[in-house]
């Protein structure tokens, strides 16, 4: 038998299930993803430390966990939170079933309980704080209180937090056309990556792009990257509230400076905008997703894109030099921008997607040809 389990919100509603992970108990925000498939990813994605993800959709597990699908060395999200998980994984690439991933990493989960009415909660209400506990003895109250007590994201920088710790050259080549192989690409340009949680799909594609990729603490000066002189500079995805990450908007503003070519995705879109003086800011339940339509302003093409932020660009607040090329058709929020002096541009979404579709995955010759006629 499993073990039971209990998640709390801070708003004081209760559900009871099943531990489906390591038993001990976590607190963190907890926030609905739509994705129908790559929970692994999601786990693995540092964008989400600190947050406890629910996924919507009912049956996860069903293909296992592996190696190559994860999306740094290990799981960010704070716990897990799921209708249902399969007795018995099935699918070829599969070594390890959801249930022991988990444990084997100290995340605790849970199954069980009524996701729709979870989700419903955190759609009116907006994301929530709560506790998630699972083992033999679980306390309501104690989980209440505990879920009361996280202070929430607002203010908190995280990008520092999973952040590496020294630069590495990142050598994985890409992969062959039916994925089974990775093989060697001409390098084209250099390219220093801003580690603030990135996705390692990122990086395979700008590696598949031809680019040489240096990836870089957060914290790392900009005057240390410009004296590496590269082609182009990348403002990584990550977690927590971009208005925290002082050194990286300060960093993100001497780039901009420079006139060198600058990318950025996500919690980088947020910290590009506020290195330009615009305000950020928390959104009711963010957008965590892999169907989600975005416009693009220059063509009126519609892309279904991958999310995961919580917090969002101000576009009223941005500086004039400034040209919005893509908005979220769920509610018109920013989802990017390009600047009109300077060979610079970011996007909110995830256009590695992983999981997710592949529609917005031209930003990334976009980068290339950007550094090309930059030269
Ligand atoms: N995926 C990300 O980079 C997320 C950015 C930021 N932490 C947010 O929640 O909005």
């Amino acid at each position: 038998m499993p073990h039971p389990a209990l998640l709390a919100l801070e708003d004081g509603s209760v559900f009871h299930g099943h531990s489906v992970g390591a038993t001990g108990e976590t607190v963190g925000e907890v926030v609905f993803n739509t994705a129908m498939t790559g929970y692994q990813e999601i786990l693995t994605d540092p964008s989400y430390a600190r947050q406890i993800v629910t996924l919507t959709y009912p049956h996860i597990g069903n293909t296992g966990c592996n190696v190559a699908d994860a999306e740094s060395d290990r799981v960010h999200t704070a716990g897990l939170i799921v209708r249902d998980v399969p007795r018995r994984p099935s699918n070829w690439r599969s070594t390890e079933s959801l249930p022991d991933y988990l444990g084997r990493h100290g995340i605790v989960a849970i199954a069980g309980i009524d996701t729709r009415r979870l989700t419903r909660i955190l759609r009116d209400k907006g994301a929530l704080n709560g506790c998630l506990v699972a083992g033999e003895s679980i306390d309501a109250e104690a989980a209440l209180a505990k879920a009361r007590a996280f202070p929430g994201l607002n203010g908190m920088d995280l990008a520092k937090v999973v952040s590496v710790n020294k630069p590495y050259n990142w050598n994985e080549g890409v992969y062959d056309l039916d994925h089974t192989a990775f093989h060697e690409t001409d390098k084209r340009f250099n390219v220093v990556a801003y580690d603030y949680g990135v996705k390692r799909n990122i990086l395979r594609l700008l590696a598949e792009r031809g680019c040489e990729i240096t990836v870089v603490p957060a914290q790392t000066p900009a005057a240390e990257v410009l004296a590496m002189e590269p082609d182009g500079v990348f403002l990584s995805n990550g977690p927590g509230d971009p208005a925290a990450c002082d050194y990286a908007i300060a960093a993100a503003r001497e780039f901009l400076a420079a006139e060198i070519p600058l990318f950025g995705i996500c919690l980088g879109h947020q910290i590009m905008g506020a290195a330009l003086g615009a305000k950020t800011m928390k959104m009711k339940f963010g957008h965590h997703g892999a169907n989600h339509p975005v416009k693009d302003l220059d063509d009126g093409r519609v892309l279904i894109t991958s999310q995961n932020h919580g917090f969002a660009v101000d576009a009223s607040t941005l500086p004039s030099n400034v040209r919005v090329t893509h908005t979220s058709l769920f509610d018109g929020s920013l989802q990017g921008f390009a600047l009109t002096d300077r060979p610079a541009f970011c996007f909110q979404g995830h256009p590695e997607a992983s999981p997710g579709p592949h529609d917005i995955g031209y930003l990334f010759d976009r980068f290339a040809k950007l550094m090309q006629e930059t030269r």
